[in-house]
């Protein structure tokens, strides 16, 4: 006797390889239909208007994630032949088509059919604000200029504008937290050491109370309340400071009636180099000094740190103060510490090494003589390979004599230039606030991504027809014909 399983009809085995053809087609689909969700990018153009160069960021995010911390980067940067927007206070006219190559650049690395909807924004930052303070209508004539200039892009052109010292300092915070995905972390946020050409900018989370209303920032990003000691140094910037390092050392020779010979300690054995005043007593940081000079380099370290501590003001009706009369309360935490901090350590070897270490190693790199650095660097600017000696001393003194970092906290400061493939720098978090993309409350988030979603949902519904039909094939059948028995 043999029982026939009514699983062997033809017309079931059917039903159900069609039916099982059909979840594989259909899963498939959910899951092609899921893929191109992460292709559809979009975009944003923030122009760095720095005091020494212009740089241009596209930053690109999917889509659909719109609101989900780490995921905007930078797809591309360029840096703007010559020097910084301020520069063309005397032919305002070309600042504008300063910024072509970079912007005609964008225009090819954007997808056509973005270029609408994709924001260009550009903050001016110290040189701009110096500009403004000597010169009111160039510095407007300047942002008019880049404003009409790249207003003939197919962008959302959102306007051209000299951002204050708060928010640079503020947005290189969010910046560097946002990118090493802080937010969302309950491990805490990493302050923020920006030094630029003109300025410098120190951003933490102190914890302490804020003495004085112009250092505090409060943010409220995903679900978290902020509370940020921010400020920003005009004039203090690497460039600016030099130069009101070279007015100290200056002054007490003015009134000698020969020529003018500057003993630098800042500066190497055998740097011999005669100087107009013109061109480095141009800023409303320092005296109008109508002296050239004979800029003759040293090469003493102990006496550039020595020099190096006369360009700060000691006086302070606060608690404690960093310098000039600004408060500052004790620093907290790691930092991440960019621009110049990074090219000037980086360029000295200095970034992994203790703070002792690095005074010695600075030590003897003062004291090479120049014509020797020259040949070791042949590449290197010499503008740059120049002031190495005086930026790493400057970078030192700041950090330790005026924001108080000891030996044991200077090791909470890490020199970086990227975080992932994104640059460490305010314009990151301009974006990021001005396109509303840090959410004050964290956003629900789903249990299931929203691929695996349809793809169970998919899956169930089948599962669930599949049994109808079987139900169905089952039971339509008169008792007893499930099974038949053959004799
Ligand atoms: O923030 P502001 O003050 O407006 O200035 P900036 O934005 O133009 O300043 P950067 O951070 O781009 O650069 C800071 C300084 O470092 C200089 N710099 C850039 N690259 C450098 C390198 O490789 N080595 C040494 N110095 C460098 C540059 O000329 C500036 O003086
Ligand atoms: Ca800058």
């Amino acid at each position: 006797m043999k029982v026939k399983n009514s699983w062997h009809r033809p017309q079931i085995i059917v039903v159900t390889a069609l039916i099982a053809v059909g979840i594989i087609i259909m899963v498939a689909i959910a899951v092609v239909q899921h893929k191109p969700l992460h292709q559809k990018y979009k975009y944003g153009i923030v122009l760095d208007a720095g005091s020494s160069h212009t740089s241009v960021y596209i930053y690109e995010w999917p889509a659909e994630k719109e609101n989900n911390t780490g995921m905007v980067q930078q797809k591309h940067s360029c840096n703007v032949k010559g020097k910084g927007i301020s520069s063309y206070s005397g032919t305002p006219h070309k600042a504008g088509e300063s910024l072509k190559d970079c912007m005609d650049e964008a225009k090819k690395i954007i997808p056509n059919h973005r270029h609408r909807e994709t924001p260009v924004y550009l903050g001016a930052t110290a040189g701009m604000r110096l500009l403004k303070m000597d010169n009111y209508t160039a510095s407007e004539k300047v942002l008019k200029s880049v404003e009409t200039f790249l207003q003939t892009y197919p962008f959302s052109y959102e306007g051209a504008r000299i951002i204050s010292g708060q928010e640079e300092g503020a947005f290189g915070w969010i910046t560097v937290n946002y990118l090493s995905d802080n937010f969302r972390k309950a491990s805490g946020t990493m302050g923020a050491l920006d030094l630029g050409g003109a300025s410098t900018q120190i951003t933490f989370v102190s914890g302490q109370e804020m003495e004085s209303p112009d250092n505090s920032i409060d943010f409220r990003l995903y679900g978290n309340d902020y509370h940020l000691y921010t400020h920003s140094f005009l004039c203090y910037g690497k460039d600016q400071v030099l130069k009101l390092s070279l007015e100290k050392q200056i002054e007490p020779k003015l009134d000698m009636t020969d020529n003018i010979i500057l003993e630098d300690p800042c500066f190497h054995p055998g740097y011999n180099v005669n100087k107009s005043f013109q061109s480095v007593f141009d800023s409303p940081c320092v005296k109008k000094i109508t002296s050239n000079f004979t800029h003759k380099g040293l090469g003493e370290w102990n006496k550039c740190h020595k020099a190096i501590k006369k360009v700060f003001n000691t006086t302070c009706i606060y608690s404690r103060c960093s310098f000039n009369n600004i408060f500052q309360p004790p620093v907290k935490g790691g930092f991440g510490a960019f621009s110049a901090y990074f090219f000037v350590m980086n360029f000295l070897n200095l970034t992994n090494l203790n703070l002792d270490e690095a005074k010695k190693r600075l030590e003897t790199y003062c004291n090479t003589s120049w014509d020797t650095l020259k040949e070791k660097h042949p590449s290197v600017k010499e503008k740059y390979l120049a002031e190495y000696c005086f930026s790493g001393t400057y970078i030192i003194t700041l950090l330790e004599d005026r924001y108080n970092f000891t030996n044991k906290t200077w090791n909470n400061i890490n020199f970086i230039k990227k975080i992932g493939d994104s640059e460490a720098g305010w314009t990151l978090g301009y974006m990021l606030n001005l396109t509303n993309m840090i959410p004050a409350e964290a956003p629900e988030t789903p249990l299931l991504p929203y691929g695996g979603y349809v793809t169970l949902m998919l899956i169930l519904s089948l599962l669930i027809f599949v049994f109808f039909i079987l139900g169905y094939i089952f039971f339509r059948r008169p008792s007893g014909s499930t099974h038949k028995v053959i004799i």
